[in-house]
């Protein structure tokens, strides 16, 4: 369809809803892992070696194995051997067996594991075994896959993994209505004391006064993270009677809705719930969220579930709330070290109920989880990759070498806008335009759209998002992406002149990111082979986008810009790069700094304080 921009040129419009299937085949050629600057996913440089070494297993398509050859040592005809370092079911261990050696070695140590794992293929753990630099380097190259029967990654190196040329694969999902049924029965037993109440009449007592418990009936839950776990509870809680309200800056309103469930502010969830229970990653906006300051807005005697991840709540703090009267009572089946100090005082506090980490051990999730794991394992073996590889997307290597400075844009300007998401809206439609002069033919925007996607699940989730499953994820999580191209005269030679991600009809916490639509508009473009940042909302703006960034609204006039410059560098944070986008002389500007370190809490609110900036927002990118 032709249509004409505002500034007159003459477009194609394409839209490109999320399809209902990937063409998986047409991806399936070499994979290439690439990492990007400084983001945790694995990018640029270690696409070959990753390629070659998954390339060297025994059925693999011959093109392949030629190339792998030429550089490395190649295993074709031996069985590979996996080890399996935690109890995992019998299905997948059956599964296994009939493609590998099995050695299942539970309860290893460090230097145990380490010994054994040079004459490894692959090591299948839970979440108990730490995956270090360590054992990677012990395993002297041969080490292809590391698989996670489960969700969460944090006991893997994946920087370490990555640069040894490892694939890490996990197993997302079978776990969910496990840790679901598990922060269900934490809520039901601690209201009720079930606990306390077992080790006492085991220590011979009869205490029927003590343990007088609290109806969930007609009380307010709120659910902290409504992604997968968070809205099964829901729907359970739902089920005994109780009013449930979730906090969840990112997911749609109309899913919550559909289970009965009303998304509210952080504010209002944790002042107005009678028990909260936790259901967000582990990211460095949630780690120790629920702090004093938390605790010291909620409700008295509030009871508190964590099925989540224990470094989401500041430890010492709810010691500090239990001790005082303001949290009643916890349940919690994580903590920030796992397992906690035997002398841990969360522990041993007497309104506090603790499982170790039990969510996902149940005999279903457990065989649910070992099949996941095993086929995605033995499929990486096999030279196929995963929807569930955590850290190779997969491209071909000729498209990856043309944009590859684009798809670095792509995922940081998905970064950037998730983080100008006010709590509460809940993003549904994300809008991507590509300005370019080459034809739709010659353009293959499907790593970009994935490298965008990335951007915007990855900072908020602990799904790992690649080629593979971008489309499958962002649809599951309810986000409509659709894709327009402006063609414009110019060279085809470069690929894109820029690229803009607005997210539609979304609240922002930096007003001056929406643009006159009501969307959140970012745009960006590859300046000598760096991504910029060039607009916010309707400012034009110029800052390379590195690991930082600082946006601040001000009225334009002299001195505010010296007045932030000299804030930061009192506190000896670098500026690396500065810009200001303005309206006209003297009226209202947008101030985008770049800075090499990360400012402190007391830096960030002094600016926020200084009577220059009506506006901030500091970015991690
Ligand atoms: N205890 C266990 O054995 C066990 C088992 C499974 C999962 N888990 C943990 O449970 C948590 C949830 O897992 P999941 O599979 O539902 O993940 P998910 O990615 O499906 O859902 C997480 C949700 O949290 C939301 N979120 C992100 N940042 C937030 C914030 N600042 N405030 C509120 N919400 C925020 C996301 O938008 C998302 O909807 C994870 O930490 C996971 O590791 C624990
Ligand atoms: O991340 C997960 O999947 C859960 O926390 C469960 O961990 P586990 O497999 O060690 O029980």
């Amino acid at each position: 369809m032709a249509s004409v921009t505002a500034a007159g040129k003459a477009f194609l419009h394409l839209s490109a809803t999320t399809p209902d299937h990937l063409p998986l085949t047409s991806f399936s050629s070499p994979a290439v892992c690439f990492r990007s600057s400084r983001s945790r996913s694995p990018f640029f440089g270690l696409d070959l070696r990753l390629r070659l070494r998954l390339a060297t297993s025994s059925k693999i398509p011959a093109p392949h194995a030629r190339s792998a050859a030429r550089g490395l040592r190649i295993e074709a005809a031996a069985r590979p051997t996996i080890l399996v370092a935690e109890k995992l079911g019998e299905a997948g261990l059956a599964l296994l067996r009939e493609f590998a050696n099995v050695d299942c070695s539970y309860n290893l140590s460090p230097q145990d594991l380490c010994s054994k794992i040079s004459l490894c293929d692959a090591l299948i753990v839970r979440s108990g075994t730490k995956v270090t630099r360590e054992v990677f380097d012990a395993s002297r190259g041969r080490l292809k896959v590391v698989g996670r029967a489960g969700v969460g990654i944090d006991n893997v190196d994946l920087h370490a993994a990555t640069e040894s040329g490892c694939l890490v694969v996990n197993a997302p999902t079978a776990n969910t209505v496990a840790a679901a049924e598990h922060g269900i029965a934490l809520l039901a037993s601690m209201a009720r004391n079930i606990a306390q109440a077992d080790a006492s009449m085991k220590a011979g007592k009869w205490q029927r006064n003590k343990y007088v418990g609290v109806s969930l009936v007609g009380k307010t839950l709120a659910v902290m993270g409504f992604g997968k776990v968070g809205s099964e509870v829901a729907r359970r809680a739902k089920g005994l009677g109780m009013h449930v309200i979730a906090h969840d800056p990112y997911a749609p309103a109309d899913r919550a809705r559909a289970i009965g469930a009303e998304l509210v502010s952080f504010d209002e969830a944790i002042t107005t719930a009678d028990f909260i229970s936790l259901h967000m990653p582990l990211t460095t906006t949630t780690e120790k969220l629920f702090n004093d300051e938390a605790f010291a807005k909620v409700k008295k005697g509030v009871r508190i579930i964590n099925v989540a991840r224990g470094g989401v709540v500041d430890e010492d703090a709810l010691v500090r709330a239990l001790d005082n009267g303001t949290v009643a009572q916890a349940a919690l089946d994580v903590f920030t070290v796992e397992p906690p100090p035997k002398d841990s005082k969360l522990v041993m506090h007497e309104n506090v109920t603790v499982t170790p980490h039990l969510g996902a051990s149940t005999v279903e999730a457990q065989e649910g989880v070992a099949v996941e794991i095993a086929e995605a394992v033995i499929g990486a073996l096999k030279g196929e990759l995963a929807a569930t590889a955590v850290n190779a997307p997969m491209v071909p290597a000729e498209v990856l070498s043309e944009l590859a400075p684009y798809v670095i844009l792509a995922e940081k300007l998905g970064r950037l806008a998730v983080q100008l998401v006010a709590g509460g809206s809940g993003i549904k439609g994300v809008k991507v335009v590509y300005t370019s002069a080459r034809d739709p033919d010659d353009l293959d925007t499907r790593i970009l759209r994935a490298m965008i996607t990335k951007g915007i699940i990855e900072p908020i989730s602990n799904v790992f998002v690649n080629i593979v499953n971008a489309d499958y994820t962002a649809k599951q999580r309810g986000l409509r992406i659709s894709e327009e191209r402006i063609h414009i005269d110019s060279s085809p030679e470069v690929p894109l002149d820029s690229i803009q991600v607005h997210l539609t009809h979304v609240e922002s916490k930096f007003a001056s990111a929406l643009s006159d639509t009501g969307d959140i508009t970012v745009e960006g473009r590859v300046k000598d082979g760096y991504p910029h940042l060039t607009l916010v909302g309707s400012f034009s703006v110029d800052v390379s986008l590195e690991q930082y960034v600082i946006l601040c609204r001000n009225v334009d006039k002299p001195g505010n810009i010296g007045r932030v410059g000299r804030i930061l560098g009192e506190q000896n944070v670098n500026i690396s790069f500065m810009s200001v986008g303005r309206i006209a002389p003297r009226k209202q500007a947008i101030m985008a700094i770049g800075v090499d370190e990360e400012p402190d809490k007391e830096t960030l609110k002094k600016i926020g304080e200084s009577p220059a900036i009506e506006e901030f927002v500091f970015l991690k990118l």
